[in-house]
């Protein structure tokens, strides 16, 4: 025994009733320096560190059965321990004393001390610091006298795992290894199916208690859920993040790589602020987080180190870089995830990968760009910048987008110079270099992957006057999307020259009024005259109220004639100025405001024109600029194209406006609404094609259709709800989108109340069976107490349930429907964040399976069915 060697003393705390002179009520290590000593000196008996088993999780298949995860193994004695141990007393007045796994000497000191001093532990915490398995003082791990684990504790434990009490020696560390690849085999995707053999759904894998709407925190490598009351003890201080602590040092679940350092709101309540970003931090920089270099595949080679770093250093470097085969166009920058169009362009030139392939978007259209076979999307976005693209040809293309064809010196296009070229590539969704300010984003740390949420895609479509144009409008006023200067004075010009359409309609009812009238004169001057008398119709016959004066009369002439002729566009709103003062005297005119007074009886007339028709003289003047409510209110988004994109994301709603979690779990996800019209998708909606990307599609349906008329393309005159069935058939069964997630917006709930009263739904051929039994007693419900919207209720339910069954017997899938009235924002942004919250739903059946909980219970509870 060495001269100096240390010794644990435990020493009696002042005031304690403990007789031995070394008390249990503390302890402390302290150096033994003075001479030797005669009497039995405790004895160390060597511990090997790695014959020490600890807690693990548990991966051998046979007990896979009956348990639930993340489980660890309670710490087991080793025989050395066991000899050591072996006059400890009971277990229940010990207090506990923690240990640091970090060297045998520790081991040994604490089982030295405990024999020199027979102190009974009663419980030892041990911390690994290696694995980062820690039981804390809390955790009652090991009963001395039984051999049995006492009490469960940090790793969620549970009382039913008998099978883990293996506490032979050599079960220890194997275990503690064993386990650790489980963990690891969670990562790649086998954990799910262990977690779900045991735990129910909506339980807490800790404590098991079942709540479904509890919120509750998962752990990012064996999807391991567990409730706010748990969590801090399941995951412990979070040194990379949110794991649990038994896979702590374990790798990713590589779908959850998108949500790294994302804290939750639950982190967030628990935790204070500061902690929680540290926890985030820890969680998107520490490297065992990172994708393993040789698991991102470029061109067909495994990138080394030193090529992933290349690759997120760079200026302009890959989003969501996850461990899959990309494929890379060094001269362009293009980038892509094999077999897949572009979705990226990054810096060019990087020394990463191998040469591009011939195949590596898996185009088929024989146009090879750099010796890639460009894919379809790309090649129309080519050919619409002014590229001709005939037979086989090789185009060379650099970064700045100038294209060459091979063997020739001349370049033909360059790209990224035409002004439309962007907007087309949004709806075609490729991507288009991001400006040189945005790239010029400096180093990025090795370590840390920049996560940027890739925006969802919605795609907006309906029967034409279903109001996609309303609820896009809506949505840009919503979300803080401003209008641009140029959408302003198309809008202006829209509005102005609907103004005199408006004012067109109006004169031509006039005609037809003034008209009835004189008639309905004659009539009863022939009746007062008697059978034998001559009417005399004398000039103050042909006047009435609805006549207006010669000069008024000569606009309303060549105003009915313009649009009879179909030119009033080509007129309005360029002479909007000079004709002013005409819509001023119309305005103040009493025939024409007889007229207007009559406006519920002319069909024709919109019901927003009196919005309009309100301000005319203000609206025709040249001074005039739309208002956001003009905006709203106007038919139409520009006259010229019939698509319209905008980017938005909830974080921009005012302040404290947030009213579910969801906006609070990720603000910033971004979205990206495409809006167009039916007409431009052409025959048989071929022009789907070039929208096979999107996310969710929306489609619109006028609630008011149902006894309304239009021609149809062979000019026969058709119910427009069976015009917009036979649209939706189409969507839905094109192959761009028979695999999508549909939203069905009913609109126009505000005019389907008014109407139900006066029109039967049954009045279209497709709801004749609607037989709504509708209480009209005062007393007997809330709902009855308002038989008409009792009605339109019903209407709105029988309609949805319509369109579901036709969606699920065409598809097989699952129709989400949302009730909405597009000229209130309250009733868009229902109906978008219900969008979002089906993305986020079909966004994580795959991970948790929860398919079959997600679409019956959460769409229920929400106010769209
Ligand atoms: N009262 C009421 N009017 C609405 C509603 N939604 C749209 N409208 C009106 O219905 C008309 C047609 O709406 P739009 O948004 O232009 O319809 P659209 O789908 O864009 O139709 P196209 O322009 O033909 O493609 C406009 O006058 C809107 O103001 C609604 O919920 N309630
Ligand atoms: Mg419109």
């Amino acid at each position: 025994m060495s001269s100096v060697f240390r010794r644990s003393v435990s020493e009696k705390h002042s005031g304690s009733d403990v007789d031995d002179e070394y008390g249990s009520e503390y302890s402390f290590a302290m150096e033994y320096t003075g001479p030797l000593v005669d009497d039995d000196i405790p004895c160390v008996s060597p511990v090997h560190v790695d014959r020490i088993p600890l807690a693990a999780t548990i991966s051998a298949p046979d007990r896979i059965q009956n348990m639930t995860l993340p489980v660890a193994q309670p710490v087991a004695r080793v025989n050395s321990m066991k000899q050591n141990l072996s006059n400890i007393g009971s277990l229940e007045d010990a207090s506990p004393i923690s240990v640091t796994h970090t060297n045998q000497l520790d081991v040994a000191r604490l089982f030295d001390a405990s024999k020199s001093h027979g102190t009974d532990f009663g419980v030892v915490n041990v911390i690994d610091t290696s694995g980062g398995l820690k039981f804390s003082e809390s955790d009652e791990c090991i009963h001395r006298n039984s051999n049995k684990r006492v009490s469960s504790g940090t790793f969620g434990f549970s009382d039913s795992h008998e099978n883990s009490h293996d506490l032979s020696e050599n079960s220890g560390t194997e275990a503690l290894n064993e386990n650790r690849n489980a963990c690891g085999a969670s990562a790649r995707g086998h954990k799910l199916e262990v977690i779900e053999c045991n735990v129910k759904k909506g339980s807490c894998h800790r404590c098991h208690v079942k709540n479904r709407f509890a919120k509750k925190e998962v752990c990012i490598v064996c999807n391991a859920k567990f409730c706010s009351k748990c969590v801090l003890k399941a995951m412990g201080s979070m040194p990379e993040g949110r794991k649990c602590v038994a896979c702590i040092g374990s790798r990713i679940d590589e779908s959850k790589r998108s949500t790294l350092g994302k804290t939750s709101r639950m982190l967030r309540r628990l935790l204070t602020a500061s902690r929680a970003k540290e926890i985030s931090s820890h969680e998107t920089s520490c490297a065992v987080n990172q994708v393993p270099p040789e698991r991102i595949i470029v061109n067909g080679k495994p990138l080394c180190h030193e090529e992933v770093v290349r690759l997120l250093g760079c200026p302009n470097p890959p989003r969501k870089l996850k461990p899959r085969k990309y494929w890379y166009d060094h001269q362009s920058g293009l980038w892509g995830i094999e077999g897949e169009k572009p979705c990226q362009i990054i810096t060019p030139q990087l020394a990463v990968g191998d040469p591009i392939m011939r195949n590596a978007s898996n185009g088929n259209t024989n146009i090879l760009v750099n010796n890639r076979e460009i894919t379809k999307p790309e090649l129309w976005m080519i050919q619409l910048a002014g590229i001709h693209c005939l037979g086989e040809t090789n185009f060379w293309c650099s970064a700045d987008g100038s294209f060459q064809e091979e063997g020739q010196k001349n370049v033909k296009e360059r790209i990224w110079s035409k002004p439309k070229i962007k907007l087309l590539c949004s709806v075609l969704s490729l991507p288009i270099p991001l400006d040189s300010a945005n790239s010029d984003q400096g180093k990025v740390d090795d370590k840390v992957v920049l996560e940027k949420n890739k925006p969802y895609r919605l795609l907006m479509v309906g029967y034409e006057k279903s109001g996609t144009s309303t609820i896009f409008k809506q949505a840009k006023l919503l979300y803080k999307v401003p209008f641009t200067e140029n959408e302003r004075q198309n809008m202006k010009d829209v509005i102005q020259s609907n103004l005199y359409r408006y004012i067109g309609i109006l004169l031509e009812e006039r005609q037809r009024f003034e008209e009835e009238t004189l008639n309905e004169t004659r009539l009863k001057s022939i009746n007062e005259s008697g059978p034998s008398g001559t009417p005399d119709f004398d000039q103050t016959d042909k006047t009435n109220m609805y006549t207006i004066g010669p000069r008024l009369k000569g606009f309303s002439d060549w105003l009915l004639q313009l649009m009879r002729a179909g030119n009033l566009t080509a007129v309005f709103p360029a002479s909007t100025r000079e004709y002013a003062p005409y819509v001023a005297d119309l305005w103040k005119d009493k025939a024409f405001q007889a007229t207007f007074s009559r406006r519920n009886e002319i069909q024709m007339l919109p019901r927003v024109a009196t919005y309009f028709l309100n301000r005319a003289v203000e609206i025709s003047s040249m001074y005039y600029e739309p208002s956001d409510m003009d905006i709203l209110y106007a038919e139409g988004i520009s006259a010229s194209n019939g698509i319209s994109c905008m980017d938005f994301s909830f974080l921009k709603t005012k302040k404290g406006s947030f009213r579910d979690p969801v906006d609070e779990d990720d603000p910033t996800q971004s979205y990206h609404l495409i809006r167009v019209e039916s007409r431009s998708l052409g025959k048989n909606c071929k022009g789907l094609e070039m929208f096979e990307d999107m996310d969710l599609i929306i489609y619109c349906v006028s609630l008011t259709e149902y006894d309304e008329c239009s021609d149809d393309i062979n000019g026969v005159s058709t119910n427009r709800m069976m015009e917009s069935k036979k649209l939706f058939e189409t969507i839905v069964t094109h192959p761009n989108c028979s695999h999508k997630n549909f939203l069905l917006v009913l609109n126009k709930f505000d005019l389907l109340e008014e109407k139900i009263k006066q029109v039967p739904l049954t009045r279209c051929e497709w709801f004749h069976d609607f037989n709504p039994l509708i209480s009209r007693h005062k007393s007997s419900s809330s709902s009855s107490k308002n038989p008409v919207s009792a009605l339109a209720q019903s209407a709105f339910h029988y309609i949805a349930a319509k369109f579901k069954r036709q969606f699920e017997s065409l598809t097989g899938n699952k129709l989400y429907v949302s009730r909405v009235t597009g000229l209130e924002s309250n009733s868009v942004d229902e109906a978008i964040k219900y969008g979002r919250e089906v993305l986020k739903w079909e966004n994580e059946k795959p991970n948790f399976g929860l398919n079959e909980y997600w679409s019956s219970g959460s769409t229920e509870a929400s106010t769209s069915i």
